[in-house]
């Protein structure tokens, strides 16, 4: 079966408002949206889209069965999505911002070596969208998430992402003042609206290197429905950019099965770590670590280095040596665990009696919970051969 959404959608930018693409209330297309030229219609096959525990997502309509080449679920145009060269000099496709235009002296304002480069593109990216969209809403769950900060028991996150709202506002400050020309001003009248509007691409965007003719670029591009997926670091998709269409492809893995409801996922950040994630995306993920230095201390790292001894296929395992080193790293952890102000047992109550939690307040206990459980994960009996685990 072919599913394909039919165009006009309320604005073929308006990225992901399924809630509105996909009721029967559709609004009159934006005309500016067709100076833009054709535009290809978006195509998928055998999967839905729906709300689930991780807000809205994608789902398999019917039962996968593993082939061995990959194959595609969504084609999605080139002139559909918003791009972004991510160096200079600066492409945007759809050609939708005219030369002269006010926002490119705040673009080439920002200065590439001092990092903060990627922020004002992925903003410039998102206002532009949201201005020829009249209907672009997204969830706002980050900028919330500031009032949320304390609860992640995470001291370093907390301030990284403190700063991270404070650099956002001192730019909107410096370029919001009130002699910049009205079509800059209304991008973002509150700096709420400008936080907000970097948080979401940031959480959106997705960096693919694209080629075009002879050229190769890194791009920053928002991709409708594809930006639908979620996050599983064991994904059953991936992203494929057809070079001959310009198409970009959400594919299925080869060997793959999937039974009909069940999620498909891409993985948004290989080798991530939960500050990351949480940085980025506003979740973490009960499998993963935080930062190495900032996550494990350095003395339960020196008590973990002792650890693998019996995997040294030419050590011979010494048991007491093996005992001794996890008893250490069991009291480092221990100790970890009681630096927290709340156990995980705890963490995890307070989850369940509140199942009706602002989602920011849901994510960063949910956080501070796959911290602990990731440590407590650490203690022996997980990582302690199994010689000596009866012994602990
Ligand atoms: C690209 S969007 C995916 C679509 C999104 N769920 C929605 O409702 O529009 C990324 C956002 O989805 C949520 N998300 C994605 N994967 C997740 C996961 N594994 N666990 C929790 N939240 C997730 C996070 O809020 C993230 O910022």
């Amino acid at each position: 079966m072919v599913y394909s959404v039919p165009l006009p959608l309320p604005h073929p930018l308006s990225f992901s408002n399924f809630k509105h693409a996909y009721t029967n209330q559709l609004e009159a297309a934006d005309p500016d949206f067709y100076r833009i030229g054709y535009v290809r219609r978006v195509r998928a096959y055998g999967i839905e889209f729906k709300e689930g525990p991780d807000g809205f997502g994608v789902y398999a309509s019917r039962d996968v069965e593993p082939l061995r080449r990959a194959r595609v679920i969504m084609e999605i145009p080139m002139e559909l999505m918003l791009t972004i060269s991510k160096k200079l000099p600066w492409m945007f496709f759809p050609d939708i911002i005219p030369i002269g235009h006010p926002i490119f002296d705040i673009i080439n304002s920002t200065n590439p070596e001092i990092g903060t480069l990627d922020l004002h593109v992925f903003f410039c990216m998102h206002l532009i969208a949201m201005t020829i969209s009249g209907n672009y809403m997204l969830t706002s769950y980050p900028v919330q998430m500031s009032e949320d900060l304390l609860e992640l028991q995470d001291e370093n996150l907390a301030s990284t992402m403190r700063e991270q709202q404070q650099r956002a506002l001192e730019f909107w400050e410096k370029n919001w003042h009130s002699a910049v020309p009205l079509k800059i001003k209304r991008l973002a009248r509150e700096p709420e609206r400008f936080i907000w509007a970097v948080s979401m691409v940031q959480s959106r965007c997705i960096n693919l290197k694209m080629r075009i003719g002879a050229l190769v670029q890194d791009a920053n591009m928002l991709i409708p429905y594809a930006d639908m997926l979620n996050h599983s670091f064991q994904p059953n998709c991936f992203f494929h950019w057809r070079f001959k269409d310009r198409m970009l492809e959400v594919m299925i893995n080869a060997g793959q099965r999937i039974r009909k409801g069940e999620e498909m996922t891409v993985n948004y950040m290989a080798g991530g770590k939960n500050n990351m994630l949480m940085q980025r995306y506003g979740f973490s993920s009960p499998v993963l670590s935080n930062d190495g230095d900032n996550f494990v201390d350095g003395a339960v790292i020196a008590a973990a280095r002792t650890l693998p001894r019996w995997s040294d296929g030419d050590v011979p395992a010494i048991p007491s040596m093996e005992r001794k080193a996890a008893k250490e790293l069991q009291e480092e952890c221990q100790q970890m665990l009681a630096e927290f102000p709340t156990t995980s047992e705890q963490d995890q109550k307070i989850l369940d009696s509140m199942p009706e939690a602002r989602r920011t307040l849901e994510v960063t206990i949910k956080y501070r919970l796959h911290r602990k459980l990731f440590i407590e994960k650490d203690e022996p009996g997980y990582l302690v051969p199994s010689s000596s685990r009866e012994e602990l």
